[in-house]
This record gives C-alpha cells, sequence and structure tokens, in this order.
C-alpha cells in the first residue's frame, strides 16, 4: 500500500498552546523514514498553512468558528485528493477538531467508509451541550447525520454536509464523557466500548465485536481516528485532556496491527500530542507511543 502524509498544525479547537507542533514532534520521531525503510511507499505532503483570522467571533460559545470552519474545508479537500490517489490519509494533528475535515474528505472519496474512534472522550457535543465552546469536543456531531435537527447554523460551517451514521461509528476507550454526550450515545445507538468492555472483553474481542458492528462483511473502508489521550496518562501525559485509567501501549498496537490486518484501513488521525505540555520525558513517551502505534499498523500494510 501508499501512505499520504499530511501534516495539520491545528490547535483553534481547544485552549492549550502547543497543539500545533505535533506534526513536527511526529516527524522528527521519525515515522516517515521508519515506513520507507520498512518498505511503505510513503508520499510527504508537508504541512498544510492556514490563514490565520483575528476577528474571530464565538457563535453559540463555539470557538473559532472562521478559522476553524475554513481550516476543516482545506483539509477535506486534500485527504479527498490523497485518498483518490490510491493512498492511506495519515493525518498528523493537531488538535481533535481536524477530524470533522479528515472524515468529511474521506467520506467524499469513499462514501461507504465506517469509523473507529479511539478516545477517552466522545468528542460529539452540539454546539449547544459543549460545556467548552473547543470544537475538538463537538467534531463528530456536525457529521453524524441523525444529529442534524440538533446541530445550528454555524458560520464557517455551511459547507458541512453530515456524511456518517451513528450505526457506522465505533468507540473504543470512552471515559470521560459529558452528560449531553452520554445522552447522545445511548440514544443515536452508537457502538461503544468503553474502558469497563475493554477490562471486562480484552482488546481482541473488542475489536471483534466493533467490526461486527460497523464491518461485518469487511468491506467498508475503515477509518481510524486516534486521540492519544486515549492511550493511559502514564504514557501519553504530553496531551491537553488527559484521563486516568486508559488503554496500554500494547492495546493501542494491537488496535492499529488488527484494523491494517482487515487490508481496509483507509484514512488514519493520529491527534492531540502537544509538545509543550508535561516534562522532556513525558513528551518523548507520548510522541514514542505514537510512533508505536502507527508503526506497527501501517508495516503490515507492506504485506
Ligand atoms: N467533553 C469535553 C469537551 O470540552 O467537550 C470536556 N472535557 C474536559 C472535561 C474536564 C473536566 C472533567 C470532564 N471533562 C474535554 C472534552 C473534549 C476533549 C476533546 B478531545 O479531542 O481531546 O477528545
Ligand atoms: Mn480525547
Ligand atoms: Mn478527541
Ligand atoms: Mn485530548
Amino acid at each position: 500500500d501508499k501512505v499520504g502524509v499530511i501534516g495539520v498544525p491545528s490547535c483553534k479547537g481547544q485552549s492549550a498552546g502547543g497543539v500545533q507542533h505535533g506534526p513536527k514532534a511526529l516527524r522528527q520521531a521519525g515515522i516517515i523514514d521508519k515506513l520507507t525503510q520498512l518498505g511503505v511507499e510513503v508520499y510527504d505532503y508537508g504541512d498544510l498553512v492556514f490563514e490565520q483570522f483575528d476577528d474571530d467571533t464565538p457563535i453559540l460559545g463555539l470557538k473559532n468558528p472562521k478559522n476553524i470552519g475554513l481550516a476543516a474545508k482545506k483539509i477535506s479537500d486534500q485527504v479527498s485528493r490523497v485518498i483518490k490517489d490510491d493512498q492511506i490519509a495519515l493525518t498528523l494533528g493537531g488538535d481533535h477538531s481536524l477530524s470533522i475535515g479528515t472524515i468529511h474528505g474521506h467520506a467524499a472519496a469513499e462514501k461507504n467508509m465506517c469509523l473507529v474512534w479511539v478516545d477517552a472522550h466522545a468528542d460529539i457535543n452540539t454546539p449547544l451541550t459543549s460545556p467548552s465552546g473547543n470544537v475538538h469536543g463537538m467534531a463528530l456531531s456536525f457529521l453524524v447525520k441523525e444529529l442534524k435537527e440538533y446541530i445550528p447554523q454555524i458560520p464557517h460551517f455551511e459547507w458541512i454536509k453530515p456524511c456518517i451514521s451513528a450505526k457506522d461509528i465505533a468507540y473504543i476507550g470512552l471515559r470521560d464523557l459529558d452528560p449531553g454526550e452520554l445522552w447522545i450515545v445511548r440514544n443515536m445507538g452508537i457502538s461503544c466500548f468503553t474502558m469497563h468492555e475493554v477490562d471486562r472483553y480484552g482488546i481482541d474481542m473488542v475489536l471483534r465485536m466493533s467490526m461486527q458492528a460497523i464491518n461485518p462483511h469487511g468491506d467498508r473502508p475503515i477509518h481510524l481516528s486516534f486521540d492519544v489521550d486515549s492511550l493511559d496518562p502514564r504514557i501519553s501525559a504530553a496531551t491537553g485532556t488527559p484521563v486516568p485509567g486508559g488503554l496500554s501501549v500494547r492495546e493501542g498496537i494491537y488496535i492499529a496491527e488488527e484494523l491494517a490486518a482487515t487490508g481496509k484501513l483507509t484514512a488514519v488521525d493520529l491527534v492531540e500530542v502537544n509538545p509543550l505540555l508535561g516534562t522532556k520525558e513525558e513528551r518523548d513517551l507520548t510522541v514514542y507511543a505514537v510512533y508505536m502505534f502507527i508503526i506497527s499498523g501501517l508495516s503490515l500494510c507492506v504485506i
């Protein structure tokens, strides 16, 4: 397989400075060199450049609508192009609001795609249920067809077409949801494997149940959106919203390997690495965990 790497130095979906340096930190870890050494054909599209707009007033509490809405459009177009070029779109973030663009772009290129969201959080607050106004916690609400009636008109978001159904999504690693998200996940029937299910069934069974739910015939392109805060903070402290009791590195790697082994992995987001948070050791460990995650997975794509 071929892999197209897209850097997205986004930070406006949340409030901790530094996450925009995630792409640089992941590149410096040597992801591209290692994949190349392993025989993966890698195309590096560099980092997307986003025009900065200072006149960006919050709307209904949602912060940075203009910057995020316009950035997401660029991301969507780029991811679409990469997938249409028959490459796996590997997006290096940046905060999780970038997934508005990557999932929208993936669906534009592969309308039958399905989504595995690995995260401590559901990131499905609507602008009206969000406790923070940070778009990284709302990304999915703009994309899920069944939520359309609950989403108010947001300037610069009008171009976003909901492109995925609740039944096409599987969550893994959840352990910190807001009340509005809990209602949505329960009432929309989204497959949800929290850390409780990971403890109870083990990661292999959780993956089998996830695929049974969203990709039973193994014919659908898979979008894997990986928030580094899905991992336990002891191995991924350099992130904006850490939550105790997360996945081990081995569980994370297993997810990447199993999804890659399906041969249907078509897009991967690596998000929320913030090199400015935590000590140097914590940063290096966080980056290394993401490196191991992606190398283990994509190196299987060579076979
Ligand atoms: N649901 C949230 C939102 O702001 O919407 C609230 N939460 C922080 C809050 C801290 C106090 C205890 C309850 N949680 C962060 C999350 C977004 C994470 C976005 B991600 O991309 O990092 O997953
Ligand atoms: Mn998270
Ligand atoms: Mn997230
Ligand atoms: Mn986070």
